[in-house]
């Protein structure tokens, strides 16, 4: 899988770490000027095949909860779209608020979500392992996919009934044989693309951002429990609520954000 024990700075939990990496101009997250995107009738359909089989485990890393994937083979890989290579899933983890105002890392026209989706592939073609694509610059493919409140999410209910299992920093369960795919929203050809990082540490600028159009519903219950989870280890005396665990908007620095879609 493609987690280590990445220890997070001290400033933890709420992250605040450098707030414009050194020397970034493509750090992530941004806000999506939908009129300043620009459309590429060149980029293809994605095409996503996940296995269920390859899920191992959830675990709490103090910043989120993840769901990882074994991803030692090609068996759930992301194709097509911007990308040249194959993509392998590695992990999928969330970012919220404390409450359903706010949330999602990316924005649409600085329109906040209560929460975003992050699905991290890396480059097995050009590397052998994640701790080597993370490095570089065309070594990840993250796709991200706003929440809304609304119906409840079928499909999400099975991971939200095993959150209290992980409730504090450094828990891991078992978790198998989750569907990823139950997650992408029914329209997965608009989307909008551009070159970023990663939102949280090591920030390396290594990520194709693949950033869904078309937004997932859950219920308010199910994020309650998303926001049941705590940022703190089990033996430490303050318990920190796991909330607003965003990192706040960077600058484009002149990138382009170009569109699936007119
Ligand atoms: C060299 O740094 C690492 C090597 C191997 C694994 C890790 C762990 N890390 C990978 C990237 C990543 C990226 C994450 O968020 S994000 N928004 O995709 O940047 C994240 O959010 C909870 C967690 C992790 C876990 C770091
Ligand atoms: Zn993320």
């Amino acid at each position: 899988a493609c987690s280590s024990k990445y220890v997070l700075s001290a400033l933890h939990p709420m992250w605040q770490g450098p707030l414009v990496a050194p020397g970034g101009n493509r750090q992530s997250p941004i806000d999506i000027r939908v009129r300043k995107s620009v459309f590429d009738p060149h980029l293809k359909p994605l095409t996503p095949d996940y296995d269920p089989g390859t899920c191992s485990q959830i675990w709490n890393n103090g910043y989120s909860f993840l769901v990882e994937y074994d991803d030692t083979t090609d068996k759930s890989i992301l194709k097509g779209g911007p990308l040249e290579d194959n993509f392998r899933l590695c992990q999928f983890h969330f970012h919220w608020g404390e409450s359903n105002a706010w949330g999602s890392e990316h924005t649409v026209d600085r329109r906040l979500f209560p929460a975003e989706l992050h699905m991290v592939h890396w480059n097995s073609n050009k590397y052998s392992r994640f701790e080597e694509a993370v490095m570089e610059e065309n070594g990840l493919a993250v796709i991200g996919v706003f929440l809304k409140i609304g119906k409840r999410h079928e499909g999400l209910q099975k991971l939200v009934d095993v959150l209290p299992a992980v409730r504090h920093k450094d828990s891991v369960v078992e978790f198998t044989r989750f569907d990823p795919a139950c997650l992408l929203p029914a329209n997965i050809d608009d989307y909008w693309t551009y070159a970023g990082s990663l939102t949280t540490p090591p920030l390396t600028e290594a990520v194709t951002w693949i950033i869904m159009k078309q937004h997932i519903e859950v219920s308010h219950d199910q994020l309650a429990v998303f926001r049941s989870l705590l940022f703190t280890s089990a033996e430490e005396e303050v318990q920190k609520s796991m909330v607003n665990n965003f990192r706040v908007q960077q600058p484009l620095r002149g990138r382009t954000v170009r569109s699936s879609f007119t």
